[in-house]
């Protein structure tokens, strides 16, 4: 049996006194591509950040790639952790091949006098190939559009070779081609990269791709449903979830839809 790409065991997560998350069990296979759902401050991104080994659950356990937190050197792990967040926080007027470069270094700004190898070089362009960035005329990144952000965004989460991706809303502020294009590059990602698990927050069911394998519902902080996909994402589970009547219908394509 494989080693699940994720385990969480009754983990609660605490700030300020308030608990964030309670009693969340979930176990992420390996090879399998989730969608984490719900309403605004669910706690979707406090669990992206326990599965990434940004934090530590305040009880529980949490097992990421077979490691346990608390156990294992997470600088080596986060190196198996590619993460994706449009809210990049990069200040300088770096080139693409530089904002991808510097997935090798786990850093925003490129590191001062480190120099990729040949093979770091092919490996970026590889990647930037691999997600449609333009390669040749390699632009920069205040003169990129959201969706060459977030593209690039992708290929520098992708420059380790991590066998766990993760997304935090990676359409936010595309315009409609530009999300298209996005999640065609999400829906392929997983026959392009074999074994890859990706675990990817989203409000919007439009935005899933539909390689989508399996989700899970947030609310208040609680898990509501998570396991595969189409018995999770139904009418009865997503109106619980969001505490409102939506109807959740999915096409020939594989594309969902919501309306409330
Ligand atoms: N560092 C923190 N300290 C205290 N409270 C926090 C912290 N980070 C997040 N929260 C609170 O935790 C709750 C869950 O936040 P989180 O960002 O995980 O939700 P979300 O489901 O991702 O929301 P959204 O869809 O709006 O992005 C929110 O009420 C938020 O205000």
């Amino acid at each position: 049996m494989t080693t699940p790409a994720l385990e969480l065991h009754d983990v609660t997560f605490v700030r300020d006194g308030r608990p964030l998350l309670a009693d969340i069990d979930l176990e992420v296979g390996s090879g399998e591509q989730w969608a984490l759902i719900g309403p605004n401050g669910a706690g979707k991104s406090t669990l992206l950040n326990l599965c990434g080994a940004v934090t530590f659950p305040s009880r529980g356990w949490v097992r990421v790639l077979g490691h346990r937190l608390g156990e294992i050197d997470l600088r080596e792990l986060r190196r198996s952790i590619g993460f994706v967040n449009p809210r990049h926080p990069l200040r300088s007027d770096l080139t693409v091949e530089d904002v991808v470069l510097t997935g090798i270094t786990g850093t925003i700004e490129r590191v001062p006098r480190w120099e990729p190898t040949t093979d770091e070089l092919d490996r970026a362009h590889l990647m930037m190939k691999t997600l449609g960035v333009d390669v040749p005329t390699s632009p920069h990144w205040h003169t990129m559009s959201q969706g060459e952000r977030g593209r690039t965004l992708i290929a520098r989460a992708l420059m380790t070779d991590p066998p766990l991706l993760l997304l935090d809303e990676p359409s936010t502020g595309l315009d409609v081609a530009a999300r298209e294009q996005m999640i065609r590059t999400l829906d392929e990602l997983p026959t392009r990269i074999a074994g890859l698990t990706t675990v990817m927050v989203t409000h919007h069911f439009e935005e899933l791709p539909p390689a989508t394998t399996h989700a899970a519902l947030l609310r208040d902080g609680r898990l509501v449903a998570a396991g595969p996909v189409d018995g999770v994402l139904t009418t009865e589970l997503v109106s619980a979830a969001f505490d409102h009547p939506i109807r959740v219908r999915r096409d020939d394509d594989g594309r969902w839809h919501a309306r409330a």
